[in-house]
């Protein structure tokens, strides 16, 4: 089973433009679990444009199936994870003023640091996650952190898919394996939707999670929230 993790960060974008509390996201992560998330996915960033760090803390005890906090481990940022204990970290190497994250880890140049990082979320029960790219090698690497899962970047994907969806999904088969073959759980996400998503789920093997936020947000002003979380679960029968 590949779990549907609903990223929020769009629906903190459209509060912020008015400074007052609608839509309310507090009450939009709680409708999407009862629309069928299995997860929420939170990207707060530096300049706070879209989710708070007020936000991350009032959304711990609401979410109730799996919480994923995804972002740079900046010092701010750990002393947030470390006190609200999501379920999932997820690691991501952006810059602070990064419009929307564009790549994956170096790992091994910055193995030192990921390492202890990963050790001070195992400290307190988190799962950590590492944000990759396809190379085989550095998926070894995630996993020599000692790192519970990796999540892979889909945007290259996400862009070859219209044009040759074979040759798009190629690279992460492969990376889907080494990284089951190096004991990792396999996370994907970014630009996945609902052109892209059911084929990528058919070819993976071993994929444990997508979590979706731009799209689905975007989809949901035509369908609704509700039928567009169904669609999106549907390509992940
Ligand atoms: C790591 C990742 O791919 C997502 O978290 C993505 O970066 C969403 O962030 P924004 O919503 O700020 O674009
Ligand atoms: N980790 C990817 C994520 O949370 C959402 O990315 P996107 O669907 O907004 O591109």
């Amino acid at each position: 089973m590949t779990n549907l993790s609903v990223n929020i960060n769009k629906v903190a974008t459209l509060r912020n433009a008015r400074g007052e509390n609608t839509p309310d996201v507090e009450r939009v992560a709680v409708d999407c679990e009862r629309f069928g998330a299995d997860g929420i996915t939170v990207h707060p960033r530096p300049d706070e444009r879209h989710i708070r760090h007020d936000d991350v803390i009032a959304l711990r005890p609401l979410v109730k199936t799996e919480f994923n906090i995804e972002g740079y481990p900046s010092d701010d940022f750990m002393r947030l994870v470390l006190m609200v204990r999501p379920e999932q970290v997820t690691l991501v190497p952006d810059a602070p003023d990064a419009i929307t994250s564009s790549a994956g880890w170096d790992v091994a140049a910055h193995m030192e640091m990921l390492t202890s990082i990963v050790d001070r979320l195992h400290e307190v029960g988190v799962r950590a996650s590492i944000f990759v790219g396809t190379d085989p090698a550095n998926i070894k690497a995630a996993a020599a952190t000692g790192a519970d899962r990796v999540e892979l970047y889909t945007k290259p994907y996400a862009d070859m898919y219209p044009s040759d969806p074979e040759a798009a999904v190629a690279p992460y088969v492969e990376a889907s394996m080494a990284a089951h073959k190096a004991g990792l759980g396999v996370n994907a996400g970014h630009d996945l939707n609902l052109e892209n998503l059911k084929f990528f789920h058919e070819r993976l093997p071993y994929l444990n999670e997508v979590s979706i936020g731009h799209a689905i947000i975007s989809d949901a002003l035509y369908l609704g929230l509700e039928a567009a979380i169904r669609q999106y679960k549907a390509c992940l029968q």
